[in-house]
């Protein structure tokens, strides 16, 4: 090695993401010093239960909080440059265009009293100086690339033609119609059922590989992580409490709320016995306690978690928020 190949900027580096909510009752802290960095063409799994912070992360990345909320801490870099220092015109311009959402509901993205082609066709037009021929053919192109059959058809189809599936291909097909850098994903394959999900999942993984995009995948559901993400971070009441490789957390958890997570999943559970849940409730953001926030629902609890414990790194590439983490030889 010269020592002089320079490192590659991540597509995107979040550093103690602070993001909060001014609320009537208090201040809401949804997302606690949230630290994640992404690489071209990686994929990231965000997950934990309802209410952990994982959609308000997806939705301070996009520029998409609104007040009573606030970003009240930390840096977004994408490509190197701070997104919270951005001005709004600059962040339009990045928006849809290199940074995309998708969401649960694709109606979030489609417009009811439009055909697809003219959604489709303003939305390159938005961004991109092309005649409407070019387009359209753009948009066509891109219906294929999501295994979309007979796009022609579905061109002149209105959203409520479509079945629920198909309507979540098209929403997925507008966010890669600028082929963005950055995909955020909040929960896009949750109401479809299973078959229609794997589907997506697929078609979703083969594009993001082909176009070297970056793609943040929100969701509770602990299989579609692993059947779709390169790594993991899990949230509890608005922080990481683990993240590193979807193999290497999946086969060997260091927190107990991740080993909890995995020993709901219904594969876990033996024929005839009960799904395994994890006992108690998530905390109330608003009142959460001085120490760690699980340590009442945590079976390794020990006299450390009165305090709060940080982030570490107690095996490489592996980092966990939890003074009594599963690594052999410290296990409580
Ligand atoms: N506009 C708002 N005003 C006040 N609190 C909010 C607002 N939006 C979100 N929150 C709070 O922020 C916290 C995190 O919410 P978030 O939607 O990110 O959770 P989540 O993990 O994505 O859950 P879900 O899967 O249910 O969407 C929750 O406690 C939620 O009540």
């Amino acid at each position: 090695m010269n020592g002089t190949t320079p490192t590659p900027v991540p597509t995107l580096e979040v550093r103690h993401l602070r993001t909060v909510f001014d609320t009537r009752a208090g201040m809401l802290k949804a997302v606690d010093d949230v630290s994640f960095t992404i690489g071209r063409g990686r994929i990231l799994g965000l997950v934990g239960e309802s209410g952990s912070g994982k959609s308000v992360t997806g939705f301070s990345i996009m520029g998409l909080v609104d007040p009573p909320g606030r970003v009240a801490g930390g840096e977004i870099l994408f490509q190197g440059r701070d997104l919270t220092k951005m001005s709004p015109r600059e962040l339009r311009a990045l928006q849809g265009n290199r940074i995309a959402m998708i969401f649960q509901d694709p109606m979030m993205t489609l417009n009811p009293v439009l055909r697809v082609d003219t959604q489709m066709t303003e939305a390159v037009q938005a961004h991109a100086r092309v005649s409407k021929d070019a387009a359209r053919e753009r948009s066509r192109e891109t219906l294929a690339m999501m295994g979309i059959p007979s796009p022609d058809e579905r061109l002149l189809a209105y959203p409520h033609q479509l079945s629920g599936g198909m309507r979540q291909r098209v929403a997925i097909a507008i966010a890669m119609l600028h082929r963005p850098d950055l995909i955020i994903a909040d929960e896009p394959t949750t109401a479809l059922d299973v078959t229609i999900q794997a589907q997506i999942l697929s078609e979703v993984q083969k594009l993001v590989q082909q176009q070297g995009t970056s793609l943040i995948w929100i969701t509770h559901d602990l299989s579609v992580v692993a059947g779709l993400a390169d790594e993991m971070a899990v949230m509890y009441a608005g922080r990481i409490v683990e993240q590193g490789s979807v193999d290497a957390v999946l086969d060997h958890p260091l927190h107990p709320y991740t080993a909890g997570l995995i020993g709901s999943l219904p594969s876990n559970n033996r024929r005839g016995q009960r799904l395994h849940q994890i006992p108690g409730m998530t905390p109330n953001l608003l009142h959460l306690p001085e120490g760690c926030a699980f340590a009442a629902r945590c079976p390794r609890v020990g006299s450390a978690c009165a305090a709060q414990p940080g982030l570490t790194e107690p095996l490489p590439g592996r980092q966990v928020r939890c003074f009594y983490p599963a690594v052999q030889g410290t296990q409580a």
